[in-house]
């Protein structure tokens, strides 16, 4: 597996030994990311200044893309891969944004990684609000606070591997740091001073956890651009709602006035809650609304 790379150079765990490789040429433009699980020949003792390459890149099981924005036409594939997307994101300092929040679903459900909500700093704000906004989508919710239990989010993360994005300053490192304590992640936006247009440098990093599975931490990814998605293939990751939607006219996206959307008889029956529905169609407004 591909755990980071720097300047084309592949950090790949053989076993559990750590070994540098390059990308074959016989791989041409093919991307390798992090995630990736990959077939290594060549030198692959991992010792001190020995070059492995990269031959074969395994068929992934999900691919997180990043646009730099949602003008860019070209989507970056960052993490392959994981199977749930962590989206960190703080009470207070700085405050939460649910448009962000909601891009991040988006994301995440077009990629086929289910997502799980980590609010932090619970110290400093009630998270009862944000609670309240995504219970109708049913998305999992971890509080944590400088004396929290870890526990519930270790299980969460037990035996996955679960990308983490979130802003700079809402605490990341420092619960990346919690729950891996030699993962020496710089905290007080030290390593985010990158900033703006210059995110393209930072790779994405997966650190094993003492109890199994992974976490992929992403310095300098904050959201995921959402020009490559269509809302209408969200729906699939709603099996209710995408159920009532086997009604809809075809093509239709099942916005807010979207003609005679199935979802808005479904509601008036009391087939499904209007707060399920409106928090939806929230969600996939949000990619128009950055
Ligand atoms: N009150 C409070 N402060 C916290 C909590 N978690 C982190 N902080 C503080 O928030 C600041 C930012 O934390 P970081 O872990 O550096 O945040 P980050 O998301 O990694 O941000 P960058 O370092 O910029 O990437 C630091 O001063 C932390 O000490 C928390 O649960 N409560
Ligand atoms: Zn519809």
């Amino acid at each position: 597996m591909i755990t980071s790379i720097t300047r084309g150079r592949y950090q790949v765990l053989v076993g559990d030994r750590p070994v540098i490789a390059v990308k074959a040429r016989q791989l041409g433009r093919k991307a390798a990311i992090v995630g990736d699980r990959v077939r290594v020949v060549g030198d692959t003792s991992g010792a001190e200044g020995t070059l492995a390459r990269i031959v074969d890149v395994e068929a992934r099981r999900s691919v997180l893309r990043r646009t730099a924005d949602d003008d860019d036409p070209y989507e970056r594939p960052i993490v392959a891969n994981a199977d749930q997307l962590v989206i960190v994101t703080a009470l207070a300092d700085p405050p939460p944004r649910t448009g962000m929040i909601d891009r991040i679903l988006v994301a995440g459900y077009d990629a086929g990684v289910a997502p799980l909500l980590c609010l932090t700093k619970a110290d400093l704000a009630s998270p009862d609000d944000l609670v309240a906004a995504y219970a109708p989508l049913d998305v999992p919710i971890v509080v944590l606070d400088p004396d929290a239990e870890l526990a519930p989010l270790q299980d969460a993360l037990q035996d996955r591997v679960s990308v983490l994005v979130g802003h700079s300053g809402v605490g990341k490192s420092t619960l990346v740091n919690r729950l891996i304590p030699d993962a020496d992640r710089a905290t007080g936006g030290v390593n985010e001073v990158t900033g703006r247009g210059r995110h393209t440098s930072t790779s994405a990093i997966a650190l094993p956890l003492p109890g199994g599975g992974w976490v992929i931490d992403t310095p300098g990814v904050r959201s995921f651009g959402l020009s490559h998605v269509d809302p209408a293939t969200i729906i699939a990751a709603f099996g209710d709602l995408a159920e009532i939607a086997r009604d809809c006219p075809r093509g239709c996206d099942h916005r807010t006035g979207a003609p005679d959307c199935a979802l808005d008889p479904a509601v008036a029956a009391g087939r499904v809650s209007a707060e399920r529905v409106a928090s939806f169609r929230r969600m996939i407004s949000a990619e128009r609304e950055p």
